[in-house]
């Protein structure tokens, strides 16, 4: 049995659920069901707080759990990241009001106020600061308009609700966060475990690439391979036509285009693109 930490609310909570659906766990109908068997992948999925889920997988109590970053950092929690999940991605920065604080070094004595109290002070510790941490739940935007504090330490995604606030970001970021799966330092490998990652590691690779096929002639291989090398080497395929062959490849999503524009160029023709559904590398 490996028993799995899940967010059950929040800005992970979805895109988590569903990664976990891609790979073949069973999903909870409800979002009440706090707890679910899935006896098919002798799986047992626990839905807490984001917050909460490196406690928890420190401790021992849960085998390994989804959660972010920032948030594992936070904790100060006895927990690996073991693979990170794509999804989730965020900024850890310093705010303030526009023409005020303009570098860490200058918050000597001042209020820092944050919902990663752990975070924030490792920070000034590294940069040899002595400020004041003032712990709030949330909205921690609005501590500078209120008094609370003279700056904010937070999560900026879109930026929008600094700017709401009037506030601006000052300083290097603190951390770039995103959605991981974490572990105990020191687990014990567990066979199940093996089999959540490498079935997420396919799930990334079917986010992150597509399948690329096309007709070349054969005097013209070894420049479209240039573009498309694949991971191992491309499949080559004869045609009946024998002055062609038919190529197959895996091509990064992003550069999807660009590539088919330089196979064409090249004199590729019937380059035909197709999503890969799952995938075990
Ligand atoms: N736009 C975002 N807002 C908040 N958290 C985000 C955002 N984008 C990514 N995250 C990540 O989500 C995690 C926060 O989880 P949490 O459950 O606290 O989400 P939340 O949206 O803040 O929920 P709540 O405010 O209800 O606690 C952090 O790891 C954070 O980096
Ligand atoms: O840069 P943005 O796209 O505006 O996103 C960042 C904001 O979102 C989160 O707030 P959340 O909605 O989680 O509320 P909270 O502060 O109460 O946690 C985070 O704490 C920031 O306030
Ligand atoms: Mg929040």
């Amino acid at each position: 049995m490996l028993r799995v930490a899940m967010p059950n609310k929040g800005a992970l909570a979805e895109p988590a659920a569903e990664m976990l659906r891609e790979a073949g766990y069973r999903g909870r109908r409800d979002a009440k069901e706090l707890v679910i068997l899935d006896a098919d992948n002798d799986v047992e999925l626990f839905f807490l707080r984001p917050r909460d889920i490196a406690v928890y997988v420190g401790q021992g109590t849960l085998d390994v759990g989804l959660t972010g970053r920032d948030l594992l950092l936070d904790s100060g929690s006895p927990a690996t990241e073991c693979l990170p999940l794509g999804f989730g991605a965020s900024t850890f920065h310093y705010a303030g009001l526009a023409g005020g604080v303009a570098d860490v070094s200058q918050l000597e004595g001042r209020r820092v106020a944050t919902s990663f109290p752990g975070l924030v002070r490792a920070d000034l510790k590294k940069h040899g600061v002595h400020a004041e941490v003032v712990r709030l739940d949330g909205a921690v935007e609005t501590a500078v308009t209120l008094g609370v504090a003279d700056v904010i330490a937070d999560v900026v995604e879109t930026g929008t609700t600094l700017r709401n606030a009037g506030l601006e970001v000052f300083g290097e970021p603190i951390l770039q966060s995103e959605a991981v799966l974490v572990q105990r330092t020191d687990a014990d490998s567990n066979p199940l475990l093996a089999v959540l990652i490498r079935r997420l590691q396919g799930v990334l690779t079917a986010q992150r690439y597509v399948m690329v096929d096309y007709d070349i002639r054969r005097e013209l291989v070894e420049q479209a391979f240039a573009v498309t090398p694949g991971l191992e080497s491309p499949t080559v395929s004869p045609l009946h036509d024998e002055q062609f062959v038919a190529v197959r490849a895996m091509v990064p999503r992003r550069s999807t285009n660009a590539v088919m524009d330089e196979l064409y160029e090249i004199g590729a023709r019937a380059i035909l693109v197709t999503e890969i559904a799952a995938c075990r590398l």
